[in-house]
């Protein structure tokens, strides 16, 4: 083994702590990164991998390395990666430092702990996910270390697993921690990776429930967790004291603004699982790419990081309670009514900046002084926010935000205090110095005067050393090796005086100094170099001011994002013609004029409104039909999108809304495939009925397009009409279904089916042509113009017209087989249809088997209301009716 130098050997000590994660070791004015690390990083950024020295093994050592400076450029693309970064620093001034420079890791950042500003592109909350529990009781945590925000819950759920991806998909964590005995569980590991979520696995002690309460008391300062809610949860107080050492053990330092731990319970919010926030596009793009088609971004009109990341949880969270959700309405109708409350208050929002994070970095330490400036001018425009909300805002949220954010007194001292402190526009780097104002300290301004005399000086030496050895080119350099130089280029070197000393030969000039040079860059480099310190202790005590208002600036924070969020809402309201819905406790929805708030900003021709009314006694189940492209889904995701616009407190794109409260919203829309996972079309098209058929409650909503598509026409029509059954049975109470379908013989389920009714999307043939009228009517279509669309779709005109012929014959032949069916029976007719079926991919318009009113009859009886004698003689009526005789 080879013998290492002290700077190896605190690499390898550094290595062994952290064998996780990646090293960057400092190295002077780099980040060093050895062995196999190296290889690695030079793959991922892109930069050049050498060698140099000899490794532990005598092998040569592969080296990659960046300017420390750039850190922040390069760290994001390898956390993105979900890579873990250990920072190893220079633990002393290496100016300073006797012999050896003392190095050790001072953090280490993962995806879900990161709290650098540059890993921030968008507004979202980047959550610390953790999960902790079993045998039916789990614990979910998220925790935000870049804003501090801090939530836990409890559930029980015999199979959590979808539980669990529900709350991930709402949260989009980065990064989840489970224990190491959890870890074994693929499948949970492999829900949350589908969800884009780094799962690692941490120590399990962290997950006991005792010493995770132990831990989130003494963080919080406080004798019990009661206040908190948590306190009779074990998991959610797990979860939480797990998320929680790991975010100290990866940052190694007190994390002052996560001063909260809030509880919430999932009965609160409407249920949206996973495959629905996909399916309905709600925070982003089904296909993640091309522009944003999501319902967020037509909502978003935010001016503050804070009112997006509101809006966002609204969304992903919407309420299911009457006041609640009027709460915010009420605020909402406020800012749309009054244009100008709406517009001051927005122009004043549009100054502030993300206090929320910027609060995180100044307690965390790594704040810089354009940090500073940003909060000095977000917290400068909150009186003005305060003063255009008046006297009488207009409603409870309204006036209970501007009271708020006049209640704290501090806010002008602080912005006072950075206005005095710092100037107005600040180097990036606190290093560099620079950054306190003149008049500030007064130590600083003797040390500065200094300098700037000392500069003065150097100036003036130039003119007259110039003037003095007759040489127009000698100049006065500085560099911080060498200090300060008189240059002199070769060419003139036989003029230089005597009194000029050699310190350094170069290509083509000679650098030379004087003694009275020397002294002067004496003054001015000491002068610099206590300038440079005194700045920095000066910008600790400021912040560390700051920082000890943390909590009630996090609350300022807080105010702003409701206020520009509702603001926000009130603004895309106004400009897209929204209406405020009414909110009811009862179980219809009514809609006059209804849209698609994304589909009505991108179709050519304008968008068709459609009215809808359900409800759980005669509209309960919508069965919808209609050609290809007429708008079915479009017709039913503007459904569903309009309840939960209306529930998360934003106003709706009708006419006219009032929504029923709906607890859950489940859908089975498109196709997926998921080879991923090993799992067919097919097979995902009946898990995610099956999760639906099994959860859906009377209050739910239930979105189901073209149910089974995905497997041969016969089976997919009985899978179909089972469900519809199943549906519309179950509990009796009806569960608000829409149901797309080219299945057109289902439509005759609807006379057996009280609460199931028919509508389609009307199309009006003008010749070979066909006219989409975008209008849902009610009653079934019994065309599926499926060749018309081909056509439309540029299908070559010999395959439309062949389709055309092969149609015709079976149309033909259906007609045939009717009417020798009706001679031979009822037993070749059922063939026959299956046969017709099979061919008929799109259900045309072919003869529909006539429900067996034996079958419908028996399927009616409640066998468990029945005494025997009465079952006996029900069944003996029935064996006659169907014509097997019987005493
Ligand atoms: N109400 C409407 N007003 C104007 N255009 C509409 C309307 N509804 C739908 N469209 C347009 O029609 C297109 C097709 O709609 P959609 O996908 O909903 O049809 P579909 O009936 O579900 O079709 P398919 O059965 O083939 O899946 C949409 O992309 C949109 O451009």
């Amino acid at each position: 083994m080879i013998k290492l130098t002290p700077a190896m050997k605190q690499y390898y000590d550094a290595k062994k702590q952290h064998s996780d994660a990646l090293i960057f070791f400092r190295m002077g004015d780099f980040y060093e990164s050895f062995g196999e690390d190296a290889k690695i990083i030079a793959k991922e950024l892109e930069i050049t991998l050498t060698t140099r020295g000899k490794d532990i093994e005598g092998e040569k050592m592969p080296l990659a390395g960046i300017p420390y400076h750039a850190l922040d450029n390069y760290l994001p693309r390898l956390i993105k990666k979900g890579y873990k970064v250990a920072i190893c620093e220079q633990l002393e001034d290496p100016k300073k430092a006797k012999g050896i420079i003392k190095r050790g890791v001072v953090r280490v950042v993962t995806p879900g702990t990161a709290i650098d500003t540059s890993m921030f592109t968008d507004p979202s909350n980047n959550y610390l996910m953790s999960i902790s529990g079993g045998d039916g009781d789990y614990g979910v945590s998220f925790l935000d270390v870049s804003t501090g925000e801090f939530l836990t819950t409890q559930f029980a759920d015999k199979s959590p697993y979808d539980r669990i991806a529900s709350e991930a998909a709402r949260m989009r964590p980065s990064e989840c921690i489970i224990s190491r005995t959890m870890f074994s569980d693929e499948r949970l590991v492999e829900r949350l990776k589908e969800l884009n979520v780094l799962v690692q696995g941490f120590k399990d002690e962290a997950f006991d429930v005792d010493s995770s309460r132990k831990l989130l008391e003494r963080h919080f300062n406080v004798s019990t967790l009661e206040g908190m809610g948590c306190a009779g949860l074990p998991y959610a107080t797990s979860s939480a004291g797990a998320a929680l050492d790991y975010a100290l053990t990866t940052q190694m330092r007190e994390l002052g603004h996560v001063s909260e731990l809030s509880t919430y319970s999932d009965s609160e919010f409407m249920m949206l699982d996973s495959i629905t926030l996909r399916n309905l596009e709600i925070v982003k793009n089904v296909r993640g790419e091309g522009n944003d088609t999501s319902i967020l971004k037509v909502l978003d009109d935010t001016n503050t990081p804070m009112g997006g990341r509101l809006l966002q949880k609204w969304l992903l969270k919407p309420l299911i309670n009457v006041d609640s959700i009027d709460h915010r309405l009420d605020a909402l109708e406020c800012l749309a009514n009054d244009t100008m409350l709406r517009f001051d208050v927005r122009s004043h929002l549009s100054f502030v900046k993300d206090i929320e994070r910027l609060i995180g970095r100044v307690v965390y330490g790594n704040s810089n002084a354009r940090d500073l400036i940003a909060l000095k001018r977000s917290l400068g425009s909150v009186p003005q926010i305060v003063e255009s909300m008046g006297d009488d805002p207009g409603c409870e949220m309204l006036i209970n935000i501007r009271d708020g954010l006049l209640g704290f007194e501090q806010l002008e001292n602080i912005v006072k205090l950075i206005d005095d402190a710092i100037v107005d526009e600040p180097p990036v780097s606190v290093r560099e110095g620079g950054m306190i104002r003149s008049g500030y300290n007064e130590k600083l301004d003797e040390l500065k005067g200094m300098s700037t005399g000392g500069k003065t000086w150097i100036a003036s030496f130039q003119q007259k050393e110039r003037d003095r050895t007759g040489i127009k080119s000698l100049k006065v350099g500085y560099n911080r090796v060498f200090g300060y130089y008189i240059e002199i280029t070769k060419s003139n070197i036989a003029q230089i005086p005597d009194d000029y000393i050699r310190k350094q030969t170069m290509r083509n000039a000679e650098r030379f100094y004087t003694p009275e040079l020397k002294e002067w860059e004496d003054v001015i480099l000491s002068a610099d170099e206590k300038i440079t310190a005194l700045e920095n202790e000066l910008f600790t005590e400021i912040t560390s001011r700051i920082a000890s208002h943390a909590s009630d600036l996090q609350r300022i924070a807080v105010l702003i994002g409701q206020l520009d969020c509702t603001a926000s809402l009130a603004e895309v309201a106004v400009n897209n013609n929204f209406v405020r819905p009414n909110i009811t406790s009862d179980c219809k929805i009514l809609i006059r004029e209804g849209r698609h708030p994304v589909v009505e900003k991108t179709v050519r021709g304008g968008f068709v409104p459609n009215d809808t009314e359900m409800d759980c006694v005669d509209e309960q189940f919508l069965l919808i039909t209609g050609p290809n492209m007429a708008g079915k889904s479009t017709y039913m995701r503007q459904v569903s999108l309009i309840v939960i616009m209306a529930q998360a407190g934003s106003f709706v794109p009708a006419s006219h809304a009032s929504i029923g409260i709906v607890d859950r919203v489940f859908t089975r829309v498109g196709a997926f495939d998921d080879l991923a996972s090993g799992q067919s079309t097919f097979m995902v098209e009946m898990v995610e009925l099956a999760n639906i058929l099994n959860n859906a409650t009377p209050k739910s909503l239930v979105l189901l397009d073209e149910i089974g598509r995905g497997t041969s026409t016969y089976d997919g029509y009985s899978i179909a009409k089972a469900v519809v059954e199943y549906i519309h049975n179950k509990g009796r109470v009806g569960v608000r279904s829409l149901f797309a379908t080219h299945y057109h013989q289902l439509t005759n389920i609807s006379s057996s089916l009280k609460r199931v009714k028919n509508y389609h999307i009307a199309v009006k043939e003008d010749g070979d042509d066909l006219v989409f009228l975008r209008k849902i009517v009610p009653g079934a279509t019994d065309k599926s113009y499926g060749i018309h669309v081909a056509r439309l779709a540029g299908v070559p005109h010999k395959v439309t017209q062949r389709a055309k012929e092969v149609l015709q014959d079976i149309e033909d032949e259906s007609v045939i087989s009717k009417e020798s069916d009706s001679k031979r029976g009822r037993k070749k007719k059922s063939a026959q249809y299956t046969q017709l079926m099979l061919f008929d991919p799109e259900g045309s318009s072919a003869p529909v088997a006539e429900p067996d009113p034996v079958v419908e009859e028996l399927k009616e009886l409640d066998v468990n209301s029945m005494t025997p004698i009465e079952a006996l003689n029900k069944l003996s009526e029935l064996q006659k009716k169907a014509g097997k005789g019987g005493k």
